[in-house]
């Protein structure tokens, strides 16, 4: 199948990623201009009602001195400015004579960084310092000249700031909220078909579906992906059952159901490779059907079927799971025994094989066909290293049953003494000296 591979960017970043960003940069941004602009509407306002305070002080300083001011009585000037300034928030006050002598001062007594700052802050807030004129019956006789003290200022910029940090903290934690969503409402189903596009390509599993989504598109998507898999699924199910059956028609005869020729040669191939590595010994046992032409020849095809059956069915129960029992061809079958720890359970196991074959056919208790088996046997690696070798000596081990005994079992090469078989298997066996 032909796949289509995206190139990569070199710089990827995930949507959470982005999206987090995103959040992150227009949450600041609204949060510092609305902070800005709050700030300095306030701040405009307070200038106007600041600037319209002074100016009705240094009117009410004009008017309780114009008496005192028309006497030059300095005394008394000083005290009705200390009066008053004392009472409002300003930094200094001055009472003037028409020619500019100073008549009367009031000076704040603290100077700390708060008051410094807050001063700079009124000097640039209000240019000039606020003026009110000193009259006596209609006539201008001096000048009251004041400026405000700019600690509030100073307070409110702070408060304002505070505010804003407040504002952005909120804004932080609304943005963490808002991407938990977007994990939990995007990224979770994003991930899922992610998974299971994974899986379909991958391994080919097609049986999990995506979530159901809140957000509209994505539960959309994951439907579509669903019916896709379902699709393919519906397509794969017989082409697969279809690749079963086929594969279990190569490898196993249909009579018996045992394991074929050519799978018990693939399978012997495949431990002797390992055997060869691990240095353990097997058995091949060669069996043949004594006579069973007759038994068709006097009975029927059927019967010689149902007797075959039979026979597959006792070999198979007595040997381990593990072990391999096929049906090479007609009467003939083939019995893998693997590992072999011992040459006698090759030997043992034949003898309760052709044990297993003293009851007659069920399927046909009055004949009394009682089936019968000579077995030969081949050793690995004393009678053969490959399976062709072994499937030969096991084979010439049986014909020469057959034509000495038939309904026995026989050892490949009589010349090789089980002894010298036993010794042989243990020198390849790890971990044990000859
Ligand atoms: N019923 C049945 N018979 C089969 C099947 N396949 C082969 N045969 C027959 O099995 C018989 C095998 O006979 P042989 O093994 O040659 O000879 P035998 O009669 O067993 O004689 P010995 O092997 O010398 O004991 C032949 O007659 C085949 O036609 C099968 O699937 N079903």
């Amino acid at each position: 199948m032909k796949t289509t591979a995206l190139n990569a960017p070199d710089e990827q970043t995930s949507l959470l990623a982005t999206l987090q960003q995103a959040h992150f940069r227009v949450a600041m941004l609204m949060v510092l201009a609305l902070g800005f602009a709050l700030t300095l509407a306030a701040l405009m306002a307070l200038r106007a009602s600041a600037q319209h305070n002074l100016q009705h002080v240094a009117r009410s300083i004009a008017y309780a001195t114009e008496a005192a001011a028309a006497f030059k009585d300095t005394t008394a000037i000083q005290e009705a400015l200390g009066q008053i300034a004392s009472q409002e928030s300003l930094a200094h006050a001055h009472v003037l004579d028409a020619k500019g002598a100073v008549l009367g001062q009031y000076q704040r007594n603290s100077n700390s960084l708060l008051n410094t700052v807050g001063d700079r802050m009124v000097s640039l807030l209000l240019t000039q310092p606020t003026t009110a004129a000193v009259v006596f019956q209609g006539k201008q006789i001096g000048e009251v000249r004041l400026r405000g003290d700019g600690s509030s200022f100073v307070w409110f910029l702070f408060s304002g700031l505070a505010g804003m940090l407040v504002c952005l903290a909120l804004g932080g934690l609304a943005m963490r909220q808002l991407s938990r969503r977007v994990r939990r409402d995007i990224m979770q189903p994003l991930q899922a078909l992610i998974a299971l596009t994974h899986a379909a390509r991958q391994e080919r599993s097609t049986q999990s579906r995506a979530p159901a989504s809140k957000i509209t598109e994505l539960h959309q998507l994951g439907e579509g992906f669903n019916a896709l898999l379902e699709e393919i699924e519906a397509h794969q199910t017989p082409l697969h059952q279809e690749s079963l059956s086929q594969t279990h028609l190569a490898n196993h005869d249909s009579l018996t159901g045992l394991p074929n020729r050519a799978y018990f040669r693939r399978r012997l191939t495949r431990v002797l490779q390992e055997n060869q590595t691990e240095g353990r010994g097997l058995a091949v046992l060669y069996l043949d059907h004594d006579h069973f032409k007759s038994v068709n020849d006097r009975y029927g095809h059927a019967t010689g079927d149902a007797l075959l059956a039979e026979v597959a069915k006792r070999v198979r129960a007595q040997i381990r799971d593990n072990d391999v029992v096929a049906r090479l061809g007609g009467d003939e079958f083939a019995v893998l025994l693997t590992p072999l720890p011992n040459v006698e359970d090759a030997t043992r196991i034949s003898d309760k094989i052709i044990a297993s074959m003293s009851e007659p056919l069920p399927q046909r208790p009055a004949d009394r066909i009682v089936p019968s088996l000579s077995i030969g046997i081949a050793i690995y690696p004393v009678h053969g290293q490959t399976a062709e070798q072994l499937l030969r000596a096991a084979d010439s081990a049986m014909y020469r049953s057959k034509t000495q005994q038939r309904g026995r079992h026989l050892i490949s090469n009589t010349e090789v003494d089980t002894s010298d078989l036993r010794e042989s298997l243990q020198y390849r066996q790890p971990g044990r000296q000859k």
